[in-house]
């Protein structure tokens, strides 16, 4: 890791030395039509500055998703890319919801070769603390949080109808008659993954030929990156039926990332209505969202002095400029160690 530069008097406004010499990384969402999803975005862009990370956030827009919601999202620091829908092939398939659809354009960000690694979040996903340590896991593979089979959402598959799930597989112990148990399954609402050009084209030629299916792109994902495929702990990813399903596997106060894809649990629609939402520990999530979305103190603030800002995606490279202010003794630098 670069040594961090620490100016002996002041510091320009926001410049971040890490940010300036860090390899190609980012975080990306995917965020599609002009309904509410937006504010998720925009909750996860703040939560990612509350939690100072070192990398900026890519949002893939569709074509769809109108002016003024990249507008804002570009007020908030974000890079704002468009991206083409990707549609599976035809089929009579019931998406286990019928949005689901659209989740398969979320293959464009295999397309991001400038970057080196991204970590992809779902727009209802909110960070609480830092996670930039998982940009070092090591490449070559797929990390994505083990998802859970017994939400009624599963209700068509053999594991659901026996009672089988990987977050517990002992406790129905999966028929030897049906042969090997499933493979482990991730939820695809965070992934940490290497763009590739080569693997985004057989990406979308493989969509071509394969029957859609209930989740969509979160199973032809699995299916695609099923050998690539290392399993993260859930802290990663908190898919919010765990509480109620799996309470035995949550420790929520270790929790750093919290996924609202359970039915009724999106924070910016939240009523408490629907069931398990009346739950302590899901207002208790819900409004940690809001405290966050509503926070203006994390609102971007573009620098007006020197170098990149925060979440910057184009981090200026200083040291020429450092070296010349340096020499001209206008300030000293000194270089610390690293505090990361
Ligand atoms: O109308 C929509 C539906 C989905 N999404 C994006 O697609 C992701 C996956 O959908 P969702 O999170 O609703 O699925 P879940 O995780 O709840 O199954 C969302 O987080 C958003 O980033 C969007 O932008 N607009
Ligand atoms: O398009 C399919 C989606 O499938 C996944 O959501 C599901 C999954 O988590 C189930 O296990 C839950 O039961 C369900 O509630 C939840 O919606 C991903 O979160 C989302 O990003 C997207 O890939
Ligand atoms: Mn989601």
């Amino acid at each position: 890791m670069a040594p961090e530069l620490v100016r002996a008097s002041v510091k320009p406004a926001s410049f971040n030395a890490k940010a300036a010499s860090l390899p190609r990384r980012a975080y990306v969402t995917f965020l599609a039509g002009n309904g509410d999803y937006v504010k998720g975005v925009v909750g996860l862009a703040k939560g990612l500055r509350k939690v100072k990370t070192a990398y900026p956030l890519v949002v893939a827009v569709l074509p769809d998703v109108p002016e003024e919601h990249r507008r804002i999202l570009e007020s908030q620091g974000c890079i704002v890319r468009e991206i083409e829908p990707v549609y599976p092939p035809e089929s009579q398939t019931q998406f286990s919801m019928a949005y689901y659809v659209i989740n398969y354009s979320k293959l464009r960000i295999w397309e991001f070769g400038e970057y080196s690694k991204m970590i992809y979040l779902d727009g209802d996903i909110q960070v609480y603390e830092n996670i930039d340590h998982l940009f070092e896991l090591e490449d070559g593979h797929l990390y994505a949080v083990m998802d859970c089979f017994c939400e009624k959402t599963w209700s068509h598959t053999p594991q659901y109808k026996i009672g089988y799930c990987q977050q517990c597989p002992n406790n129905v112990q999966w028929p030897t008659e049906s042969g090997p148990p499933p493979a482990l399954y991730f939820n695809a609402g965070m992934l940490v993954f290497e763009p590739s050009l080569s693997t985004y084209h057989d990406l979308l030629n493989t969509v071509k030929i394969t029957p859609p299916t209930p989740f969509a792109e979160q199973d032809f994902l699995n299916m695609y990156f099923r050998d690539m495929y290392k399993p993260i702990p859930l802290v990663y990813n908190l898919v919010l039926a765990m509480l109620w399903r799996h309470p035995e596997n949550v420790e929520l106060e270790k929790v750093k990332v919290v996924h609202y894809c359970a039915a009724g649990s999106k924070p910016w629609r939240y009523t408490g209505k629907e069931e398990n939402m009346e739950r302590e520990d899901i207002k208790m999530l819900v409004k940690k969202w809001w405290d966050i979305y509503n926070d203006e103190s994390l609102d971007y603030k573009k620098s007006v002095g020197v170098g990149a800002t925060q979440n910057d995606a184009e981090p200026v490279n200083m040291q020429p400029f450092l070296a010349a202010l340096s020499e001209a003794g206008a300030v000293k630098y000194v270089t610390a160690p690293s505090a990361a």
